[in-house]
């Protein structure tokens, strides 16, 4: 293990700690005043806590922890330790220090009543080790416009919702309201600071390579704002015809029928035949929205947020079921002191209780696989086919699915 001080980092040490943060993720290392002036209000608002390692006046080590909202199957908003701008420095990996930076987050997060930490792991080999699971997926959308079968005459909404083309101001405004009532409706997201508004929307930016997106907001019949998208277009001739694509950084709805609207008008502009679209939920309806789905297509798709559960009582409480029953989990925690024991859950419409037994097990599982279960995301009975979970009893596995399994796939749109 390295013996480099960890340390909390102040003000005056902000840009020698964004520096190592540029390092470690192959970035341009000196930042520039963008990015300072975008991370500093992000994390203001935010309420950061960054911790730093330091080889003499050197930062070569960084971790950015902050406080975060992530819905759980059945809407409740659960507190949770966000970790983010985790990086070693190529000088000084392998030592220890991610071990080192990390249990000292996770043992305050618990400190303070945290249910779960949460990140995006870079690479996914890295986290498991810590306890985190992956929770939610993502995949990446391709619709080739010619074959959706849409009629090219028709750009209405259907129902008397309408579309406009609004600009960033008037996307600061409805975007935070819109977001809180689409986070209550879908498990795995999470919640945001404003500073991301204004980062969406070019008020704040990262670098000087920033374009202006095109923003469009759909509202229902009675005026109410239902979705919202971000999209810019890739030019590209081939002689004399256009074949353009619409990059859609990010679309949110709060019901199917915006969501419709917003692809068909995506797919009606003149000179594009393909709409893209990464970090979309695994189980969109984008191509049931087309007369022929086979025109959507998976073009990649890949593990997300990853979860680690802190406290498996209040975890397991907070969630609802989508049935009556009683299962005893084994959880196996490695690193002691978090989440670890044997827990009698008993659910039901009117609640779940969750309580530590001695009860024999029906299950046993590690903190890591049940933070993969937990928003309903991945089956008991598929990770036990994997031997990752073990039965105690035959048939406990598809018994607990009935419980945990939930409608919809877990969905995180944002990066963090
Ligand atoms: C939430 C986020 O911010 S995700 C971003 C993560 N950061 C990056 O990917 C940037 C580039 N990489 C790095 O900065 C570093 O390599 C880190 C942060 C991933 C790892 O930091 P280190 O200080 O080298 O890790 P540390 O020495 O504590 O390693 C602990 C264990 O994890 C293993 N490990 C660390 N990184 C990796 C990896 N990328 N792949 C596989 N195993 C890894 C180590 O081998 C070690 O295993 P061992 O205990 O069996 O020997």
């Amino acid at each position: 293990m390295s013996a480099l001080d960890i340390r909390t980092v102040g003000g005056s040490e902000y840009e020698n700690w964004l520096r190592a943060v540029n390092t470690g993720f192959l970035s341009p290392p000196t930042p520039g005043t963008d990015q300072v002036e975008r991370n500093r209000r992000t994390d203001a608002e935010g309420a950061s806590r960054l911790l730093g390692a330091f080889d003499g006046d050197r930062c070569v080590a960084t971790l950015r922890s902050f406080p975060q909202e992530l819905t759980a199957v059945g809407g409740a908003f659960v507190p949770a330790d966000a970790v983010s701008a985790v990086t070693v420095s190529p000088t000084h990996r392998r030592q220890g220090l991610l071990t080192r930076m990390l249990g000292r987050d996770l043992a305050e997060a618990k400190e303070r009543g945290d249910v779960v930490a949460t990140l995006i792991a870079a690479e996914y080999p890295i986290y498991g080790r810590y306890g985190f699971g992956p929770a939610t997926w993502a995949s990446q959308w391709t619709v080739e416009v010619s074959r959706a079968g849409l009629d090219p005459r028709r750009t209405g909404c259907a129902g008397g919702g309408r579309i406009s083309l609004v600009d960033g101001a008037e996307v600061r405004k409805l975007g935070p309201e819109l977001h809180e009532r689409f986070r209550a409706g879908r498990p795995g997201a999470v919640s945001r600071v404003p500073a991301w508004w204004d980062t969406a929307t070019g008020l704040l930016r990262s670098g000087p390579n920033w374009t202006e997106p095109y923003l469009a907001v759909h509202r229902s019949a009675s005026g109410e704002t239902q979705g919202l998208v971000s999209y810019r277009a890739e030019h590209l001739w081939q002689g004399n015809q256009p074949e353009h694509t619409i990059a859609v950084d990010w679309l949110l709805a709060t019901t199917p029928a915006a969501e419709r609207a917003l692809w068909h008008y995506l797919c009606s502009i003149d000179w594009v035949t393909k709409v893209t679209s990464d970090g979309r939920a695994p189980d969109d309806l984008l191509p049931q929205f087309l007369p022929d789905p086979r025109a959507a297509r998976i073009t990649e798709h890949s593990d997300w947020l990853w979860l680690r559960i802190l406290d498996v009582v209040r975890a397991l409480e907070a969630r609802t079921y989508e049935t009556s029953g009683t299962t005893v989990l084994e959880v196996v925690d490695r690193q002691g002191g978090y989440g670890g024991g044997r827990f009698r859950l008993e659910a039901s419409a009117q609640g779940a209780s969750c309580t530590p037994t001695t009860g024999s097990a029906d299950l046993t599982l590690g903190i890591g696989e049940l933070g993969t279960v937990w928003l309903g995301g991945e089956s008991l009975t598929r990770l036990v086919a994997l031997g990752r979970v073990q039965e105690e009893r035959e048939g406990a596995a598809r018994k607990a699915d009935a419980l945990f399994r939930s409608p919809g796939h877990p969905w995180c749109p944002d990066l963090f």
